[in-house]
């Protein structure tokens, strides 16, 4: 049996994906090795067969003796370890949710629904390094992935409504802390029906106006009751890195664009951070190739992958099924709103969603474990 080292198993992603594993008994088919980085040498989680005692996370030894080490750590921690442990010698398999290796020439960005013949070739070729997408750009193509199979986008605008969790733990108990600050602010207001609702307006916006630096200290301003329309770096040339991404990752992943032979597809827009928990939704434009008809548009993303979930464009069925409420917890990527846009023909509008913690982080790797461990 493959040793497994798990690295960053109890974090956020790491917990949905323990409980990924379990559901789908892939500890069964592996001897899993957990690692800590905080923790050494304390009990390994009830998963553990054998080795029943955490592992050092930095120590290369212990790491070496992995077939395949997958870690939801983040980015610091990869950074510190991966160098070391190939410079040592190490050539086991490698999976990370981080976004510090995806965009090395010798990585795959792994979402095997999508691009399971750029990781099958990338494993012939000996590839060893499978990192996780960018939860906004694996969701996305979870959903649309068919009209780029089938070579139909032109280009692709994106405008999206991301979640506190992409930020972390911390980001969700901060929005949660702020609406409850916000809430508690015009209690007595709200509890009587004849009070002013322009009254209420004004205290909220004074309260959202002076929360104090421990109620915005991961976003920085307020997101209880706003937004902010921007995510990840500033690269300096009026975009966030969260945008440049889309466009980078999404081509990676289907294998076309720098390094491959066939040319990106250009993907742009707007990265928004709203005050969801866990689902990303976007808005998408599409320029296509050709017009094709609207049914044939919703049949192939339909039939792409047993995930996704086309919703009638109604208001009845999108409000009902095309919300992070209605999305959260599941491995369902619905896509509505399809339409056909007043610019043209080939225009097409759509809206998905998907959990960011699921297809967005923890679902990907744990398909690429698997199918690490079938193909041994
Ligand atoms: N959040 C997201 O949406 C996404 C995150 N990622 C990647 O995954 C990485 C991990 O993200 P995330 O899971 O949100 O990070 P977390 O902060 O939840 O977990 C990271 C590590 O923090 C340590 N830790 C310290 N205190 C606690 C605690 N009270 N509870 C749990 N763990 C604790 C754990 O390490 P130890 O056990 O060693 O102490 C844990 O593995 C990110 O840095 C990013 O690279 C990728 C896609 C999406
Ligand atoms: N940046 C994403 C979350 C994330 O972790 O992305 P990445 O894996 O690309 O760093 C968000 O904030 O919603």
């Amino acid at each position: 049996m493959a040793l497994v080292g798990l690295v960053g198993w109890r974090g956020m992603v790491g917990s949905v994906l323990m409980e990924r594993m379990r559901a789908e008994g892939d500890f069964e088919l592996i001897e899993p090795l957990f690692f800590s980085t905080s923790n050494a040498g304390g009990n390994a989680p009830a998963m553990a067969k054998n080795e029943t005692k955490l592992q050092d996370a930095f120590d290369i030894d212990a790491l070496k003796r992995c077939d395949i080490i997958l870690t939801a750590q983040g980015g610091d921690y990869t950074n510190e370890v991966y160098p070391k442990l190939r410079a040592a010698g190490w050539n086991g398999h490698w999976i990370d949710a981080a976004s510090s290796l995806r965009m090395k020439d010798d990585a795959v960005i792994v979402l095997d629904p999508v691009n399971l013949p750029v990781i099958k070739d990338a494993l012939a070729k000996g590839g060893r390094n499978w990192i996780g997408g960018n939860c906004t750009v694996s969701c996305m193509l979870m959903g649309v992935g068919a009209l780029y199979k089938a070579g139909l986008v032109e280009w692709m605008s994106t405008q999206t409504y991301q979640a506190a969790s992409g930020g972390g733990a911390q980001h969700m108990r901060e929005l949660l802390t702020q609406f409850g600050t916000l809430n508690a602010e015009v209690k007595a207001l709200l509890d009587d029906p004849k009070s002013a609702i322009l009254e209420i307006d004004r205290k909220i916006v004074e309260k959202q106006r002076a929360l104090t630096e421990a109620e915005t200290a991961n976003f920085g301003v307020p997101l209880g009751g706003s937004l902010i329309p921007w995510i990840d770096k500033d690269l300096g040339n009026g975009m966030s890195r969260e945008e440049w991404k889309g466009m980078a990752e999404t081509n990676k992943i289907l294998g076309q664009g720098e390094g491959f032979s066939s040319p990106a597809v250009p993907v742009d827009g707007f990265c928004v951070r709203i005050g969801a928990m866990r689902c990303h939704s976007q808005a998408l434009t599409f320029k296509l190739k050709k017009d094709v008809p609207l049914a044939d548009i919703e049949a192939m993303i339909a039939a792409d992958n047993q995930w996704v979930k086309v919703v009638p464009n109604t208001r009845e069925a999108t409000v009902r099924d095309l919300t992070p409420v209605a999305v959260t917890g599941t491995l369902t990527i619905p896509v509505g709103r399809l339409r056909k846009l007043a610019m043209g023909p080939e225009y097409l509008g759509a809206f998905t969603i998907g959990d960011q913690l699921l297809w967005g982080a923890a679902e990907p790797l744990r398909r690429m474990l698997r199918l690490l461990v079938e193909s041994r």
